[in-house]
């Protein structure tokens, strides 16, 4: 076992009941403290295979190994203090003020006992600072339901921050944020890399930006991982144009030389 690989993908299937579509074989890994950015065309199968990571579906073959272990072998409060996951979109019928729903993240690690008594929840600074670090401070007591779709999805993202878990699985993150929330969402991220050393697998849409942020990207295409590399080597393959069957140019910013991918 190799403890820098945080997650190892072996021959990962999976179809969907009755049908003969699916995803796979898919292998690959993560090492600690990269940004994976997961990309390819709208039905690709980039949530799928988030899910499956998460446990939340159940591959049919191979094997998902996080830090090691076998995610369907891990309990929900384990795999809680393992991986956090933002999926594209969640619907909440609960009564909750975004406080308590940032501090659900970190009670998912918990035992259920712990949870009804709201016990071993963030401590008050950390809750602070990361209500603070995604501008919901002003907004900590509102009702989660009354929410605009980006703050709603904001409080989301700092609810899997408050789960302090090495894997960080997010799909279409930045997705309802304006361009100055998206940017400094990807900047936190980059920073919880560079501070607590997590690992991160990002599904992002945004062929312009996912290069400045991602460290390795991911290319999906028809369930299948099609290619992987540095955004260098990813963003200037004649494969990505024929996917997306888009006309799209290649170019650096003009700032960092990082590579992004724009429509002409
Ligand atoms: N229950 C299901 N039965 C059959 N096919 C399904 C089922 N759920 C999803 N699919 C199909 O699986 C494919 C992969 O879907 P998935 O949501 O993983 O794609 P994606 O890459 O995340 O797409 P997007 O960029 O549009 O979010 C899609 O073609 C979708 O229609």
């Amino acid at each position: 076992m190799n403890h820098a690989q945080v997650l190892e993908l072996d021959q990962v299937g999976f179809h969907w009941s009755g049908s003969h579509r699916g995803l796979g074989p898919i292998s690959a890994s993560i090492r600690e403290g990269t940004l994976v950015g997961l990309i390819g065309p709208n039905g690709a199968g980039k949530s799928t295979l988030l899910r499956l990571i998460g446990a939340f579906w159940t591959k049919d073959a191979g094997a998902i190994r996080i830090l090691g272990q076998d995610v369907t072998a891990l309990s929900a409060s384990e795999r809680a203090q393992r991986i956090a996951f933002v999926p594209q979109s969640l619907e909440t019928q609960f009564d909750l003020t975004v406080r308590e729903v940032v501090e659900l993240g970190r009670l998912s690690q918990r035992s259920w006992r712990d949870r009804w008594a709201f016990k071993g929840g963030l401590a008050a600074n950390k809750l602070e600072e990361i209500l603070a670090a995604t501008e919901l401070y002003d907004l900590k007591d509102r009702p989660f339901n009354t929410l605009s779709g980006g703050e709603a999805r904001r409080v989301l993202l700092a609810s899997a921050l408050a789960q302090e878990a090495p894997l960080l699985l997010l799909d279409e993150p930045t997705a309802h944020l304006d361009p100055g929330h998206a940017v400094k969402f990807l900047n936190l991220v980059r920073e919880m890399i560079q501070k607590q050393h997590i690992t991160v697998l990002m599904a992002y849409h945004d062929l312009a930006t996912v290069g400045l942020y991602a460290d390795v990207l991911w290319v999906m295409n028809h369930g299948q991982l099609i290619l992987e590399g540095s955004p260098d080597a990813v963003l200037t393959d004649p494969r990505i144009p024929e996917i997306y069957d888009a006309n799209l140019i290649s170019m650096l910013h003009p700032r960092n030389d990082r590579p992004m991918l724009i429509f002409p």
